[in-house]
């Protein structure tokens, strides 16, 4: 029997994982891998449970089954541990008071530093970096209540990537940003992807989504209903089955291009 190792070892490895929320299974017994340069795209109906899923692989919500990272319990983690390992964006972009961009972007350096020490020239390094990839360096001084709502979701995306996690969770990431600050974004997630990152961002728009991302997990009522390279699972059938609506599919530029129509069963 061969016992090679696989070739891309699972960052985040869940095994039956489940959660209720006001005593309702809303995650149901869900098991899923996902491997260092992997930009897997979570997908699936207003209510089917993405964004209870990435919080509770965030370790914001008690979850039942076991949920694993690089092989370690994520329970066993410290919080500042598992916010050296996993970075969350959540889906509301609040930022309730007015302190610099600069400022709030180097939070995400909080689980590097110890105690009051002040910024290293690495932490330095990373908050600008990050504020660069996420164009929002033009605005490091400005209060980060005095943004536009795409600009404060870049900023608190940039928060995040300042943590340098190997693995980046994002919760509908690209609502709200305009097509370039979207395709940027995807790009962004893509490159992180290629350094051996790994990205689980849920999604609405499924044309972003069957295009930009290397894999798409299609959730249902807290259930995976398909997992797999994104032309397997934005089918016709998927769109219809789950979605209730009809779709567009064409290739451009060697990638799937979808565009949901119309409610299926309308003439
Ligand atoms: N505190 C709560 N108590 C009870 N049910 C909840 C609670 N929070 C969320 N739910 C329910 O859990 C289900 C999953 O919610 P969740 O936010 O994870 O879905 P989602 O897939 O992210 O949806 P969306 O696309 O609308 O953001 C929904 O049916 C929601 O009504």
């Amino acid at each position: 029997m061969s016992t090679s190792a696989p070739l891309s070892p699972a960052l985040l490895s869940l095994a039956g994982l489940s959660v209720s929320l006001g005593g309702a299974p809303v995650v149901r017994g869900l098991s899923l891998d996902v491997a260092a340069g992997e930009f897997v795209g979570l997908i699936g109906p207003n209510g089917a449970g993405k964004s209870t899923l990435l919080r509770a692989i965030a370790g914001l919500l008690p979850a039942g089954g076991t949920a694993s990272f690089r092989g370690r319990a994520l329970a066993a983690l410290s919080a500042s541990q598992r916010a050296r390992e996993i970075a969350y964006v959540p889906q509301e972009h609040e930022i309730a008071w007015p302190v610099p961009v600069e400022t709030l972007v180097g939070l995400g350096r909080t689980p590097h530093r110890s105690g009051f020490a002040g910024f290293s020239a690495r932490d330095r390094q990373a908050v600008l970096s990050a504020m660069e990839r996420m164009d929002v360096a033009r605005f490091a001084d400005r209060p980060a209540t005095a943004l536009s709502g795409g600009e404060k979701a870049r900023v608190l995306i940039a928060r995040a990537l300042a943590q340098e996690t190997p693995l980046f969770l994002a919760d509908e990431p690209a609502a709200g940003l305009d097509p370039a600050h979207q395709i940027a974004l995807m790009r962004l997630f893509r490159d992180l992807a290629g350094e051996g990152r790994g990205v689980i961002a849920s999604m609405h728009d499924l044309g972003l989504a069957g295009r930009w991302c290397t894999r798409l997990v299609l959730l249902s009522a807290g259930r995976i209903v398909a997992d797999g390279l994104p032309a397997a699972v934005l089918t016709p059938e998927n769109l219809r089955s789950i979605y209730g609506v009809t779709g567009f599919f064409a290739e451009a530029e060697g990638r799937l291009v979808v565009q949901p129509l119309d409610l299926a069963g309308r003439r």
